[in-house]
């Protein structure tokens, strides 16, 4: 049986494919994100994280290659059949926030659920509002919040469907440093207490440090990958990596 979110030999090529723009993002890449695990993904700039995550999640369509979902192969599938696919088994924790203006923060976090037909879990996104440190914001706007507030309003709304997937890009990166710990807390439990798949793109070794898998991006390759990171660990990987990639003989 496949992982939750399985690659196989995805390649993602920007511009004409033989043209001097062509830009290869990601260059063939086969990964597997098991079900209960935290995984985080990174890379130097422009190693191709963004790319990875956008079409994992079926919000990119690979040039070549295939992603499966839950088991379900996205070769194909319309717009109307990704977004039911997403809709069911998917959160995201994106840095564009997509709140909406008009919604308080808790009819934001129970939007996703609302359009998916679900009911939401009351007490659980009662906790998860608490969690991201909100509890006594749940009846503002996002106008009347901070950036980082909104932020975690968009993780709360992550956490609130318990999706069987979650992917987050730089989940903390607008966040004070404890509630980014207590956020990072949060999708590490997530996965070990839920049993979810969660995907996270981090430049910050520390965030790393939570995930229980790290995997090595460069030039659209997966070059290696550190189990039970810790950020001294990782720290020390990224520098190796950006050294042999930005080598004096290169420039
Ligand atoms: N729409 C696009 N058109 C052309 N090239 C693109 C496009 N999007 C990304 N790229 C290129 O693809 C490569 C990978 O980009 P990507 O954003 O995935 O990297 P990243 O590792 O997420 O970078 P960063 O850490 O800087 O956010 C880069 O060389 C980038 O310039």
């Amino acid at each position: 049986m496949s992982a939750p979110v399985q690659l196989t030999d995805v390649r993602k090529v920007y511009g004409t494919g033989t043209g001097p723009g062509a830009v290869t993002a990601l260059g063939g890449v086969t990964y597997g994100f098991e079900a209960g695990t935290f995984t985080a993904v990174m890379g130097p700039s422009g190693s191709g994280k963004s790319t990875l995550l956008h079409c994992a999640a079926g919000l990119d369509t690979p040039t070549s290659g295939d992603v499966h979902l839950t088991g379900r192969s996205l070769r194909g599938l319309d717009e109307t059949a990704l977004t039911e696919l997403r809709r069911e088994h998917v959160a995201f924790v994106f840095q564009s926030f997509n709140l909406m203006p008009a919604l308080t923060v808790r009819q934001n976090v129970v939007l996703p659920l609302m359009l998916a037909g679900k009911s939401p879990d009351e007490a659980w996104v009662s906790e998860v509002i608490r969690r991201v440190g909100l509890g006594d914001r749940t009846r503002h706007r996002p106008s009347e919040l901070s950036g980082g507030q909104q932020q975690r309003v968009a993780i709360a709304r992550a956490l609130a469907g318990r999706a069987a997937i979650t992917f987050a890009d730089e989940p903390t990166g607008a966040l004070d440093t404890v509630t980014a710990l207590d956020v990072l807390a949060l999708l590490r439990d997530q996965a070990r207490s839920l049993g979810q798949t969660v995907v996270m793109v981090t430049h910050d070794p520390v965030a790393a440090s939570y995930a229980d898998c790290v995997v090595f991006l460069v030039d659209g390759q997966i070059v290696s990958e550190t189990v039970h990171p810790t950020a001294e660990a990782v720290a020390a990987e990224l520098a190796q990596l950006s050294a042999g990639r930005y080598s004096p003989s290169e420039t």
